[in-house]
């Protein structure tokens, strides 16, 4: 289990713990799923919160994922503080209303709930990252590059079983991403994609990030100048809110793999990554202690409704119609 002086961060039980108890506070907003099991079979629990909850309204939809590296346990944290927001705040706050009741907002707290348990199993970190399904020659493959849009196309992952950047025999070989894979497919109703926005929480560095990865140009096929204008904008609308560094992500370095990429590259999700504090090192790293919690999971809440106001329609933000 977590260290002390980290014992505020939650570990899998604690988070399904904390699920169930939404459920019981707010029948009426939200309903508890799974979309299937990770490699050694915890259910990937996914919840949704709307009005009629029950019922598929016709309303866009809004994916966020968290704790999809391991070590990265501050994301499951920002997860929950959304799920909280959006239930507890929806009978005081009107624009939490409004938002929960026009639109259905998915939330997969923990991506990667093996990973994690195995972080913490012997109650000193392991810096442990991927997930724990074994390989050719080592164990892990992570969830980041194995997506399938440009899976392996272009040096910004590793075909060594040991690397950190392991991309997995094929795209998809990681359980834990071909399903989040069949969630997003399943969501194309009528033949048409009905999530149409996307965060995924990591840490560290403070940066909001948007596709591709896989390439440094700004444009490339099936992502034109208006549409990277539209993601810059907003990006850069958020960070203003939250104070982290808005880029594209291959500014940072090329990756391959990444759900970004597919999520946008296959589904036109705009699919944006919030890398969490600490800025660097000096912070705590991945481990900052659970004191920091409440403040850098708060510090996100507007640029979460900013995020969640665009979503019907994020070329609105540069004057654009759908
Ligand atoms: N969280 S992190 O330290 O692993 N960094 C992320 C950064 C990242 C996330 C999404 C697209 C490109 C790059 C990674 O997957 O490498
Ligand atoms: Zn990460």
């Amino acid at each position: 289990d977590f260290p002390s002086g980290y014992t505020g961060y939650h570990n899998f039980q604690e988070m399904v713990t904390e699920l169930n108890q939404t459920v019981t506070d707010h029948p009426n907003l939200v309903r508890l799923s799974t979309i299937g099991k990770s490699y050694q079979g915890r259910e990937l629990w996914t919840l949704k919160i709307s009005d009629n909850p029950g019922v598929d309204e016709a309303e866009p939809e809004v994916l966020f994922t968290c704790n999809m590296h391991a070590r990265e346990h501050l994301t499951v944290e920002m997860c929950l503080r959304i799920i909280k927001q959006y239930t507890d705040g929806y009978a005081t706050n009107p624009t939490i209303k409004n938002l929960v009741d026009t639109r259905e907002i998915w939330i997969v707290p923990m991506v990667n709930p093996d990973g994690v348990e195995y972080d913490i199993a012997t109650g000193s970190f392991r810096s442990w990252r991927k997930n724990r399904q074994p390989n050719s020659t080592s164990t892990g493959t992570d969830p980041n590059r194995n997506f399938g849009y440009q899976w392996g196309c272009c040096g910004g992952s590793s075909s060594s079983g040991s690397s950190e950047t392991y991309r997995g025999p094929s795209a998809f070989s990681a359980p834990e991403v071909a399903r989040i894979r069949d969630f997003v497919n399943g969501r194309v109703v009528g033949g048409v994609q009905q999530i149409k926005t996307h965060i995924d929480f990591h840490t560290y560095s403070e940066l909001i990030l948007w596709p591709y990865g896989y390439t440094y140009n700004d444009t490339a096929p099936g992502l034109d100048s208006t549409q990277a204008s539209a993601f810059s904008t907003l990006g850069r609308r958020m960070a203003a809110l939250n104070g982290y560094t808005p880029q594209q992500s291959s500014d940072l370095y090329i990756t391959d793999g990444t759900i970004n990429d597919w999520l946008w590259g296959v589904h036109k999700i705009w699919s944006y990554t919030f890398e969490m504090y600490p800025t660097g090192s000096g912070g705590g790293g991945f481990y900052p202690r659970d004191t920091v919690i409440a403040t850098q999971t708060a510090r996100n809440d507007s640029a979460v409704e900013l995020f969640l106001s665009y979503s019907d329609c994020v070329p609105r933000i540069i004057s654009r119609t759908c």
